[in-house]
């Protein structure tokens, strides 16, 4: 029992090193090992220092030739057996270290200089996070009786682009190293399995659960000190450029002495200036997503981040996100009645991809001031830098410090000042709505759920067709027919979520669409710019799928094993429904527990194989573009990938008003047509009783209904 230290830490074999290049390389690989130093599990000093063997004699030669300039044919080829064999040390070294060969092999550099830590060391308890393609679990250390959160990450049959994922969020984790930034103590792995254990400190709030709390009123000088540590933690980040690009309060830690953290760098990236490569727009969670990444901009800065801050700093005085479009159009056009549309300089001069499509024929004019007023001048000259549709008024991190804002009364409060909550972890609340939710409406929802969830989607699409009608206003009638190649229809069975966001648009490379029968339905025919993707948007994709929680809950049951792991999670919601004292909340969380399983189980059997996130990565496999995270278009990357095969989970891309119903009507077909492929192709070998096919019937009905009821 105990965990690996420097004082038990595996020893390291020594290993010769014949190539004699393993400390040049070591140098340039690792730029980050010298923060490691001091680490628990890393190797010591000393550890690090019996793995380097002395450079051998023929090292002079190779400088030599360089120094010449020219390098020929035979040192090209030479070098390359060097590299390869000095991969193959330093990979055997991470093995004798205790690692496993399938992270050492794609990750090594990201785990260069630690020994992982065992499991052993830790008492797992509650969880207290779930991930798109992680668990988050409190957990005590049993050396030192510290809380830590361990992110448990399961990889997909070790696929390397899924682990190379990971491995960028722990390099550049190991990077960091500030007050407000969250710091990775260390792994833990095992050469038996395919997870992966991220060891983090235990935090106990996150900001959007303080923000949107109806019983936490946010002093101004909390406010303040939150902000002042958040924008810390950026500037520290910007400074050593790392673009966060998932900014949102759920990704704001605050433990119990009021210290903020930033969290979750799943989706940050390095941009070394000078090193200029195109990234993805298809970053952060669309709320808090920068207007020129919905205008499809891979040529964006640190300023992304920015936006998000405003859309985070807004909500603490709104006490709910301000932004909340259900696709990429609607949170443009809500981003343009907020702030306004920018002006023809804008256009010109950041010549955006998608800028001929979302250019408004009418300019609208900001509203800020207006929908702000009720709030201090400073708060709304600062909201207004942030919030500035062209990102190069948005300023920097240090400016917002250095901002009246920060200097005037009533200043920032010492975050050990501030109130101590008791839980309020954005999960905590879902978890707690939802459990109100279910068991007042499980009975309902489970006879008839076809009508309630026609009734949503009723009004649903009332929304949209406003929503339209406004568009239309704004746009010119012959610039929207473009958007013909583009249309999706959504089709959302939901309400709109009151905390829960949607995050970036829903790309799943299946052919199959997506329906569950107590969740959304969004299936579209599109093409175009949609599936011009790079890999790291199967990154995003994985993380908005699991936030919308009807997809994320039955993604879990896709294999013959749902019920299980069903039993299990149930088993983990009872222990952190611990939290809840008194015996009419256990009662509750019986119910819950008790609905959920049935609920689950039917979607099991009605289900089954359907729901198979890991397709995302089971393309056709193109292991070049997917180490850059290549922005290059899917189709590129993936020959044999044909648009009309895929089914989008996406918002609309509302065609104009005049056309609506008619759009409405050409895609009805298609819907159901769609729905009952995937049924057919999912379902034939397992619906094989009267039951099933009764189910069916009825889903075939509801799917009838809606179409009729979307059209009246
Ligand atoms: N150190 C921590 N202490 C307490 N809770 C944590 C900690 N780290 C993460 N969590 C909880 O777990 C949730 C998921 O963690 P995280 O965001 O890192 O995972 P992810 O897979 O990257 O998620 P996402 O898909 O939202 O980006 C967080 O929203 C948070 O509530």
């Amino acid at each position: 029992m105990g965990c690996i230290s420097s004082k038990n830490a595996v020893s390291v074999p020594q290993a010769s090193d014949p190539s004699g290049i393993v400390r040049d390389l070591r140098e340039r690989s690792d730029p980050i090992s010298a923060s490691w130093r001091g680490h628990r599990g890393h190797l010591s000093a000393k550890q690090t220092e019996k793995v380097q063997p002395e450079r051998e004699e023929g090292d002079g030669n190779r400088l030599e030739s360089r120094e010449n300039g020219k390098v020929s044919t035979d040192d090209t080829g030479l070098q390359n057996l060097r590299l390869r064999n000095l991969h193959r040390y330093i990979e055997g070294e991470q093995v004798a270290a205790g690692w496993p060969s399938w992270l050492s092999a794609v990750a090594g550099e990201a785990i260069q200089g630690w020994v992982p830590l065992k499991a052993d060391s830790f008492e797992k308890l509650e969880k207290i996070g779930q991930g798109t393609y992680s668990s988050v679990f409190k957990a005590r250390d049993l050396d030192t009786g510290k809380m830590v959160a361990l992110k448990k990450v399961r990889f997909d049959n070790f696929k390397p682009e899924s682990v190379r994922f990971m491995a960028r969020e722990i390099k550049i984790l190991r990077m960091l190293d500030h007050p407000n930034i969250m710091k990775l103590e260390g792994l833990i792995a095992s050469r038996l399995s395919q997870v992966l254990y991220l060891v983090f400190e235990y935090m106990e709030h996150d900001l959007a659960g303080l923000s949107t709390s109806p019983d936490i009123v946010l002093s101004e000088s909390q406010v303040k000190c939150y902000m002042k540590q958040l924008l810390s933690g950026l500037e520290y980040c910007h400074s050593r450029n790392v673009i966060h690009r998932d900014i949102k309060g759920a990704n704001l830690l605050i433990n119990n002495d009021g210290i903020l953290k930033v969290a979750d760098f799943g989706l940050a990236n390095l941009c070394r200036p000078g090193h200029k490569q195109p990234l993805t727009s298809r970053v952060v969670t669309l709320w808090y997503r920068a207007p020129e990444l919905l205008l499809g901009s891979t040529d964006y800065e640190a300023t992304v981040d920015l936006w998000s801050v405003g859309c985070v700093f807004a909500e603490m005085f709104a006490k709910r996100p301000i932004l909340r479009g259900r696709t990429e159009v609607e949170q443009l056009h809500k981003i343009f009645r907020l702030c306004g549309s920018p002006p023809e300089e804008f256009w010109q001069k950041l010549k955006l991809p998608h800028a001929t499509i979302f250019k408004p024929h009418h300019p609208y004019k900001s509203t800020l001031h207006q929908t702000l007023s009720h709030l201090p001048r400073t708060v709304v000259c600062l909201l207004e830098n942030f919030l500035s549709v062209e990102p190069y008024k948005r300023g920097s991190a240090s400016a917002a410090l250095d901002s009246e804002y920060f200097r005037e009364m009533p200043y920032a409060s010492e975050p050990s000042s501030l109130p101590k909550y008791s839980p309020t972890k954005e999960m905590t609340i879902k978890n707690q709505e939802s459990l109100r939710r279910r068991v007042s409406g499980s009975q309902e929802s489970m006879r008839k759920p076809s009508e309630v969830d026609i009734r949503k989607l009723a009004g649903s699409k009332k929304e949209l067709q406003l929503h339209a009608e406004e568009v239309s206003k704004h746009y010119d009638p012959e610039e929207l027919p473009r958007l013909d190649g583009e249309t999706r229809l959504f089709v959302d069975l939901q309400p709109m979520p009151s905390i829960k966001c949607p995050d970036v648009q829903h790309t799943k490379h299946n052919p199959q669409p997506d329906f569950t029968f107590s969740g959304s339905l969004c299936v579209s025919s599109s093409s175009g710019f949609s599936w011009a993707r790079r890999l790291e948007e199967d990154h995003a994709y994985r993380k908005s799928h699991r936030q919308c929680s009807s997809r994320s809950n039955l993604s879990h049951i896709k294999d013959s094993s749902g019920i299980e792991h069903i039993k299990q999670e149930l088993e983990i919601k009872g222990a952190a429904n611990s939290d809840l004292v008194g015996g009419q909340k256990r009662h509750e969380s019986q119910e819950l527990a008790k609905c959920t399983i049935l609920k689950k189980c039917s979607q099991q059997s009605e289900h089954p194989k359907s729901l198979d996130t890991s397709k995302v990565f089971r393309l056709h496999d193109n292991s070049e573009a997917l180490h850059k995270g290549d922005p290059l278009s899917m189709q590129h990357n993936y020959p044999g990938f044909h648009k009309e095969d895929r089914v989008e989970f996406s918002g609309p891309l509302l065609p104009q008003t005049c056309k609506f119903e008619e759009f409405l009507q050409k895609h009805e077909h298609q819907i159901c047509q769609e729905v009952r492929r995937s049924w057919f192709r999912r379902d034939r070998s397992t619906v094989t009783n009267s039951l099933l096919a009764h189910k069916f019937a009825l889903i075939s009905a509801a799917v009838k209904d809606s179409c009729i009821l979307k059209i009246q």
